[in-house]
């Protein structure tokens, strides 16, 4: 099993050599330069990722990280908090959201316990608990530093064992009730965002209780005093266990060398945190939809990426990267079965290149 230091050390950027064959024979295609648009970049990048210019994702799964928030104490999620359990244990069935969408992409689920708060009788769920959920970081740090590095280290080590296991596309979902405050919450703590813009109604919540939920993450930052060029620190005192797995399945991904899709608003953060802790990240991250919660974009703003769907979701769980399978898999498509101009031997000299 990876550690860690190990992970963020050994971590590499895009194989930039296979970029530049890759966009060479995109632009070899028959069609106008750049007139794929977003399916053209989504299939070169993942010529970064892989080092080789046609790749098959056929073999894909998400990776889930199941956890409880001890922040749902102060009444800042609509949900009841036993719900994290209940969708944690129908996620193995597949009945729930992400469950069918993920079927109908032909994709596997890896359900995860990183922080469930109670035991259970299920052997289909990874039992990785690192906590029985995280402390209420409105009265204390969410965990320590240690037990952060540990959720994180389960989430390298899930990716490790899909890709050993031949999966060549991997998506990241999460349930974890009160989610949203944490996920606000160290938003705000590293980018010194306000909660005015950077907290939302989550899964549902009244006004009143939106303005209350505002304070309190407000509150908990000045508590808690999170050092915010220090991302660890940040996640451990007002983050989750359900980020943190997160965190290290992306970190993961970059060190497997394997792409790797953000799902909701959730999954942002947690790539976000990945990127900050090694900036090369990046290099293997894809996006999926456009989430509801307010601070989704102003995460996707620091990270310098756009959302590919829009499609007013904001379930999480990894309902977004189902259906973004279906495109990074057309975008495949494109770059491995196209003809060339050279196939049909046909002159290509009068296309003009409009892109930027
Ligand atoms: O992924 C999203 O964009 C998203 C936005 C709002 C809510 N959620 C889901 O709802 C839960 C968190 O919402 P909340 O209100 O309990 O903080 C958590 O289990 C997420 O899966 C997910
Ligand atoms: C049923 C239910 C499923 C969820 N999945 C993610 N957040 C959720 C919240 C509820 C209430």
């Amino acid at each position: 099993m990876k550690t860690l230091a190990e992970v963020l050390e050994g971590i590499r950027g895009a194989d930039e050599e296979a970029l530049a064959e890759a966009q060479k024979h995109m632009d070899s295609l028959i069609k106008p330069l750049g007139s794929l648009g977003k399916l053209e970049t989504m299939a070169v990048k993942m010529a970064g990722i892989t080092g080789k210019v046609k790749n098959n994702v056929e073999k894909k799964c998400s990776i889930v990280m199941v956890a409880d928030n001890g922040i749902c104490a102060e009444g800042v999620a609509g949900s009841p908090q036993d719900i994290t359990l209940v969708q944690g244990m129908n996620m193995t069935k597949g009945i729930c959201g992400m469950g069918v969408l993920s079927a109908h992409a032909g994709a596997d689920i890896k359900v995860v316990d990183v922080g469930i708060m109670s035991d259970y009788n299920n052997d289909k769920v990874y039992n990785r608990k690192v906590k029985y959920g995280t402390d209420n970081f409105a009265k204390g740090p969410a965990m320590s530093r240690e037990e952060a590095v540990k959720a994180i280290e389960v989430g390298i080590e899930m990716v490790g064992l899909a890709v050993s296991e031949g999966y060549q596309l991997i998506g990241t979902g999460e349930m974890g009730i009160g989610n949203t405050s944490s996920t606000s919450a160290v938003f705000m703590t590293l980018t010194g965002e306000s909660a005015e813009r950077a907290v939302g109604k989550g899964g549902g919540l009244t006004d009143e209780a939106l303005r209350h939920k505002k304070q309190v993450i407000t509150e908990a930052i000045r508590l808690n005093q999170p050092n915010p060029s220090d991302p660890l620190d940040v996640i451990a005192k007002v983050g989750g266990l359900d980020i943190a797995g997160m965190v290290g399945c992306f970190l993961g991904a970059a060190y497997f060398r394997v792409p790797i899709v953000i799902d909701g608003v959730i999954s942002a953060l947690s790539a976000y945190g990945a990127v900050l802790l090694n900036p090369h990240v990046k290099d293997f991250l894809y996006s999926s939809h456009k989430s509801k919660e307010p601070v989704y974009d102003l995460i996707f703003k620091e990270l310098g990426m756009e959302p590919i769907l829009e499609m007013d979701m904001r379930l999480g769980e990894g309902t977004g990267c189902a259906l973004a399978f279906h495109i990074i898999s057309a975008a495949c498509a494109v770059m491995n079965n196209m003809a060339t101009f050279g196939d049909i031997q046909y002159d290509d000299s009068y296309r003009i290149d409009i892109r930027k």
